[in-house]
């Protein structure tokens, strides 16, 4: 908790006994790089003094540790993390995430500013400092049916929250250059605020207009090439490894010191197992260090950078006068946690439990049409049919094509060439659209999977090799209020229920790390060879990231910003 500016002096000057003190480590200074032995200095939240000796009223003895200011994740959505803020607090808080700077666009597609002040009053009653952008584009596009529609006039409202930075991820990248109405009315309102990127692939002219639209940071950049573009650009470029895209390996070769104050760390879409199984952040830290990158340029990149990026002057770094966001690790290149300390409070198992944890919004978000086995058929007399290509590890597909000839009336799977069936239904009550398609790369041999968490309009989408176990997962969904459902043979297999808006869980981060084995397990006895199959699922139907995608519409040419059957 904040103290008065006198306790502070005081306790800074050491004419007072410091509220808290770290004794015995070495500071990592992101400034100069240099790792000095020094204790450090605590009043309240706030960092009042280091490079010299302390008393205080509590002493913590980190010999042999290094201390790193907290972590700051730049770009996520929380909805990924399958749990609500108050699990993702407690899952990655203790890996030395101390700030998450969140879009809480998700949420905001299936229900409104219902889902954003949702996030607004959790972020009051965490550990770690999460802040919430303000979602720009819900719907994404006007190529899909979302449970809500926010414009200008919804969010203007919310600008000036202490907890938002400024407008989230401006994906609708078309529209902007297209000089959309509805685009440039937010891009107006929150003209000179900070407003967040996401530009796929965009480059040349056409980014330099999207740029001088006032938008200021990219999460998407999946090449050193469209990286060091956009940074030239005076674009932020925010390194992104979450459970799907995984970009820290391309981007690796451009973490160097001279370019670190302008590149910073996000995950995006990370799930509980990843979390669990590699780390969040920490992860980032260590794979980036191990791939060349020197520890200052990566510790910058995820405290110091990603705090100038966006505004938040009272962090990333142990100075005084700073946020006592503090990571106690066992070393630079590891990176491993052994305690952190937010704002002053050390991230404890009693300090999460007595957060004041508030009831959810959203149950009972599943609205769809009960499916048969016949609405997965694809009538058309053409052979020539438009496939989405999976890339493993990307969210951008390929726009194949393949000649798949109608049989009976149908265009059925063909497994032979991995050809299985996708299907979107539109679940937010508001018209029952189904759209069928075909995508190849998940190995799919029998039964089906379904989600509904399909970014980023949320309805369901389900991929198959048979039509009555699609529809068995389909309508699975409705009973356990949303999630992911594994179904072959006419039996469920597998299920983790998702209740809070279909997107996340009421259960620990625990649990639903265990489902989540549950799931792949069950997943792969289907014979999926993916990774994460249900993250790459719910990625196809995300029509602003190139190149083909599916949605409630029908299947989405990214390049050409149309719907095309
Ligand atoms: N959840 C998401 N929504 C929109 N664009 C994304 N790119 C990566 N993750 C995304
Ligand atoms: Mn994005």
């Amino acid at each position: 908790m904040q103290r008065s500016l006198s306790d502070m002096i005081r306790q800074g000057r050491g004419v007072a006994p410091a509220d808290l003190v770290l004794k015995g480590g070495r500071v990592f200074d992101l400034v100069t790089g240099d790792l000095t032995a020094t204790d450090v200095a605590i009043c309240g939240d706030t960092i009042v003094g280091i490079q010299a000796e302390y008393q205080g009223a509590r002493e913590i003895d980190v010999s042999g540790r290094i201390l790193v200011p907290g972590f700051i994740d730049t770009h996520l959505h929380v909805e990924s993390s399958l749990v609500t803020p108050f699990e993702f607090d407690r899952c990655v808080g203790p890996r030395g995430v101390t700030t998450a700077i969140c879009d809480p666009h998700e949420i905001a597609n299936v229900c409104g500013l219902e889902g954003i002040r949702w996030f607004l009053d959790c972020a009051g009653h965490l550990l770690m400092d999460l802040r919430v952008q303000l979602s720009s584009c819900v719907p994404s596009t006007h190529m899909e049916t979302a449970g809500a529609r926010l414009e200008a006039a919804d969010l203007v409202p919310l600008m000036d929250h202490p907890k938002v930075i400024g407008l989230a991820e401006f994906m609708n990248f078309p529209g902007v250059l297209m000089e959309d109405p509805g685009c440039l009315a937010k891009l107006d309102a929150f003209r000179g605020r900070h407003i967040d990127g996401h530009a796929p692939l965009l480059s040349g002219r056409d980014l330099n207009g999207y740029l001088a639209a006032g938008i200021r940071t990219e999460h998407e950049a999946t090449s050193a090439a469209e990286a060091m573009e956009k940074l030239r650009k005076g674009m932020r470029v925010l390194i992104r490894e979450g459970s799907v895209s995984k970009d820290l390996h391309a981007l690796a070769e451009i973490l160097t010191e001279r370019h670190s104050p302008y590149l910073c760390f996000c995950t995006d879409d990370r799930n509980p197992l990843d979390i669990a199984e590699h780390g969040h952040l920490d992860h980032m830290i260590r794979t980036a260090i191990a791939l060349g990158s020197s520890p200052l340029a990566v510790y910058r990149a995820a405290s110091l950078s990603a705090a100038e990026a966006f505004g938040l002057k009272d962090r990333g770094l142990i100075a005084p006068g700073k946020r006592a966001d503090i990571a106690v690790i066992d070393s630079l290149e590891s990176c491993r946690a052994q305690r952190v300390f937010a704002g002053g409070v050390e991230l404890t198992p009693d300090a999460f439990a007595a957060r004041e944890v508030l009831a959810p919004v959203a149950r009972a978000s599943v609205r769809a049409p009960q499916v048969t086995a016949r609405d997965f058929r694809t009538a058309g007399n053409r052979a020539e049919t438009p496939v989405i290509g999976i890339l493993p590890g990307k969210i951008i597909t390929e726009h194949l094509t393949y000649d798949i000839a109608p049989e009976d009336g149908d265009k059925r799977p063909d497994l032979s060439r991995d050809l299985v069936k996708i299907a979107v239904i539109e679940r937010h009550g508001k018209n029952g659209n189904r759209a069928t398609g075909f995508v190849k790369g998940f190995g799919l041999k029998h039964g089906a999977i379904a989600s509904t968490v399909c970014h980023d309009h949320h309805n369901i989408a389900v991929v198959g090799a048979d039509y009555a176990d699609m529809a068995l997962a389909a309508n699975r969904l409705s009973q356990i209020e949303g999630g992911f459902v594994v179904a072959e043979g006419g039996r469920v297999l597998a299920e983790l229920p998702l209740p809070v808006a279909g997107l996340m869980s009421l259960e620990p981060f625990e649990r639903v790390r265990e489902d989540l084995v549950a799931l792949r397990a069950a997943a792969r006895g289907l014979g999926v060879t993916l990774e994460e199959p249900f993250l790459q699922l719910a990625f196809l139907a995300l029509p602003v990231i190139p190149h083909l995608k599916i949605t409630d519409h029908g299947l989405v040419d990214v390049d050409k910003f149309e719907v095309i059957g």
